[in-house]
């Protein structure tokens, strides 16, 4: 594969960043009224408005030139065709199947997956109406009340952060909640508000053999059986998983359970059966409303060219501030309390994804990749983080996002939502000059000796670059396009850096020593085989739990 650094376009973004870097975006705002124009683009109810970044067309073009070279049109069109580009786990990488609304069949090792696909489908469609108009009844006869989807990443963050991002569209009597955590504290403050004889559980694990999925989902059977017994299960428990015999080993029949296949990862899996939670909440649909909004995005990913493709300028915007501009971090600011999850959730898809250290071919990646990811909803976090984002040393490019119309159209708040939604970019951007200050400080009649102390600390560089992305409405569509932008955000910045962007085996080696100190801190018997801190800390442990039974 390719070796990023030795592109053409890579030693010309270098010099590029050296001559541009950091021209300050006031000068070119100041110098271009048609900055905005240039710079944005529309696709149905979505804008991008990239025009407050460190960029000039041609740094645009260089940026464009990096991913031709880098095989992205290549790549993106392999992942579509159902080839193995998992290559680590010998699987297609096809989660765009599960949203595909045409009927262009999609091919895995030659069998078009696409009826298997619909199937699911339908029964999911069959089974989220049953719930969702209370037709489903419990062992007791009872309408199911609460539906706890039991899962962890990719199986817990994408329907949670889209139940929550899609609260409006649910039935208020029906609560959906969530179980990922090991830390039993997590499931027994769930059960607390749960009745057994109302309560139905998802059990969603891919692989169905994730240590956290499976003891949260055998306490919670535990529960449920402790009051209505064993033959209360298949009206309380169904399973989404790709391995049946361990789904039928847990005690869940499989006529209960949602199948998604081994080429939908984990954390691109909420669009298959894994989003059985978000139909439930929000009703089929508008789950179909969902992979709309996905397939829209992916219709533009695949078609529209480079220069103009959504997902593609904010990957090579990435690029330039991660590898030119010296960047580590980038920041997710959803001015949008709905989408309180999202930075959670892209934390997984983005850093599990592109979080590698090794190229394809084996070797060292001596180019920096994924990015660290955070973030929180605005404005909450202008109160905590951006201090740092808007005077630290560090450079954090930040996506905004906020919709033009609320679902809770309450006095002022949402004007006074937008109007921080647009300054604090335009603050960033802007900055304040010494001249400013000095300006201000004068005006409330400060002395000089105190304007000279105040002013460094009052003055803000700016040029600190941001994206907007502004939507007409969080709607179900609209949750698809922007969810399926950052996937594909995400893999072509994979691209580039010629990483596998969808196997994680830097989450291998925790599991298995979690494993093997289980056991050790019940025992009495002296550990061995830890480094001496490790051992100590099971020391200190050992002597300060109380032993409970079982
Ligand atoms: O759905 P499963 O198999 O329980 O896995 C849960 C999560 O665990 C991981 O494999 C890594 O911890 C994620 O990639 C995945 O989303």
């Amino acid at each position: 594969m390719t070796n990023p650094t030795r592109l053409p376009a890579w030693a010309a973004l270098e010099a590029r960043a050296a001559k541009i870097g950091a021209r300050p975006m006031r000068d070119m705002f100041a110098a271009d009224p048609d900055r905005f124009r240039s710079f944005s683009l529309l696709l149905g109810d979505l804008l991008l408005d990239y025009s407050k970044n460190r960029i000039d067309c041609d740094t645009m073009g260089l940026l464009e030139a990096l991913a031709n070279q880098s095989g992205v049109s290549e790549a993106r069109d392999a992942m579509f065709s159902g080839e193995k580009i998992n290559a680590t786990e010998r699987r297609p990488v096809l989660h765009v199947a599960l949203r595909n609304r045409s009927d262009r069949p999609m091919l895995v090792d030659g069998h078009d997956v696409m009826p298997q696909v619909r199937a699911v489908l339908a029964k999911m469609r069959d089974f989220s109406d049953r719930v969702h108009s209370g037709r489903w009844k419990g062992a007791t006869g009872k309408t199911m009340a609460t539906v706890v989807n039991i899962g962890i990443g990719g199986s817990d963050l994408g329907p949670a952060m889209v139940t929550e991002a899609l609260k409006p569209y649910q039935r208020p009597d029906l609560a959906v909640r969530f179980i990922s955590n090991v830390d039993g504290s997590h499931a027994a403050e769930v059960l607390k508000a749960c009745d057994p004889e109302t309560t139905l559980f998802i059990v969603a694990s891919k692989t169905f053999t994730t240590q956290e999925t499976i003891a949260n989902a055998t306490t919670c059977r535990d529960w449920l059986v402790g009051t209505l017994g064993e033959a209360a299960i298949p009206k309380h428990f169904v399973a989404l998983s790709t391995n049946g015999k361990a789904v039928a080993e847990f005690g869940i029949d499989t006529a209960n359970m949602f199948e998604f296949w081994d080429w939908v990862g984990g954390r691109y899996s909420l669009w298959s059966a894994i989003g059985l939670s978000i139909a439930v909440a929000v009703g089929f649909d508008r789950f179909e409303e969902l992979l709309d909004g996905a397939f829209a995005m992916d219709e533009h990913f695949r078609t529209a060219p480079l220069a103009a493709n959504m997902p593609v300028i904010l990957a090579m915007l990435g690029v330039w501030y991660g590898n030119f501009l010296g960047a580590q971090a980038y920041a997710v600011l959803p001015y949008d309390q709905y989408l309180h999850r999202l930075p959670a959730y892209l934390q997984q898809l983005d850093m599990e994804s592109n979080g590698k250290g090794t190229a394809k071919d084996g070797s060292p990646a001596t180019w920096q990749t994924g990015a660290i990811v955070f973030g929180e909803p605005g404005t909450n976090g202008q109160h905590a983080f951006y201090q740092l984002i808007h005077q630290g040393t560090k450079l954090i490019p930040c996506d905004f996002l906020a919709a033009a119309e609320t679902h809770n159209p309450l006095g002022e708040h949402h004007l006074m939502l937008l109007s921080n939604f647009l300054a604090q970019p335009e603050a960033l951007m802007r900055g304040k000059t010494e001249d400013e200050v000095r300006a201000e400080l004068t005006a409330v009649g400060m002395s000089e000796a105190e304007i000279a102390f105040q002013l460094p600390h009052r003055v803000f560089s700016g040029n600190r670059p941001t994206n907007s992305l502004l939507y007409r409405r969080l709607d179900p569509r609209t949750l698809g396009m922007l969810i399926a932008l950052y996937e594909h955000k995400v893999f072509v910045q994979g691209v580039v850096w010629d990483v596998f962007s969808f196997d994680q085996w830097g989450v291998e080696l925790g599991k298995v020593l979690a494993k093997k100190i289980l056991p050790e801190l019940s025992s009495t018997t002296p550990v061995s085989g830890h480094d001496s801190s490790t051992t100590g800390l099971i020391a200190q442990l050992r002597a300060w739990r109380t032993p409970h039974p079982g």
